[in-house]
């Protein structure tokens, strides 16, 4: 459970920290509102990915599943800035598959956490992995952090791109060049 009044002690401080007067009308809701504000970016580390790819369903086709363009925001663990893009999530079905919304919810139990983006990205396929037990499974992130545009070094417009592959994307490059081709075609 995440402690509310930690949360809002804390805000008050911050903003006594960097000069700021805590008592002025414009911020006395403010640690109340970051207080909510909190169950929502971080309501992840009180989930698990499991509750939600639990419910499978059973499927004769063997061909692979693709979820791209899942929009996410997160928070860098370093800075607690946004880092935010687009998840693509592939899975090849052994004889199960899962429906598909399952698979934004799992992006979204992972991104609501302080995180980094190579973890995320691996916890999203070993979710897979574990949960559905598919041939293999593949995960591409692509995002961009503020803590690289809006201070640092500044680099408005970069993006990070992370990928993990699992299973029989491990073993056959084939199949990346599929991910690939099917991420590519109607973009
Ligand atoms: N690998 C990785 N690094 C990240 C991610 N988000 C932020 N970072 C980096 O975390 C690093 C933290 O570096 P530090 O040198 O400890 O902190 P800093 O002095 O604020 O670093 P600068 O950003 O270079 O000013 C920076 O290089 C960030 O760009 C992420 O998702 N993955
Ligand atoms: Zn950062």
């Amino acid at each position: 459970m995440m402690d509310q009044e930690k949360i809002k002690q804390a805000v008050r401080l911050f903003l006594e920290g960097i000069g700021e007067d805590p008592g002025r009308e414009g911020l006395a809701e403010t640690p109340e509102r970051i207080a909510r504000m909190c169950e929502e970016l971080y309501g992840g580390l009180e989930e698990t990915a499991q509750t939600h790819l639990q419910k499978t369903f059973q499927a004769e086709e063997q061909g692979m599943v693709l979820e791209k363009d899942i929009v996410f925001y997160s928070t860098c663990e370093h800075h607690l800035l946004p880092f935010f893009g687009k998840a693509h999530i592939a899975y090849i079905p052994n004889g199960r598959v899962v429906g598909l919304s399952k698979l934004a919810r799992t992006v979204e139990v992972y991104a609501r956490r302080p995180q980094i983006q190579e973890q995320l990205t691996g916890q999203i396929a070993d979710a897979l992995m574990q949960e559905l037990r598919p041939k293999g499974a593949m995960v591409m992130v692509e995002a961009e952090h503020m803590c690289m545009t809006m201070r640092g070094i500044k680099k408005p417009g970069s993006r990070t791109v992370t990928a993990a592959k699992r299973g029989c994307f491990l073993e056959e490059p084939e199949l990346v060049h599929t991910f690939y081709a099917m991420l590519g075609c109607s973009r």
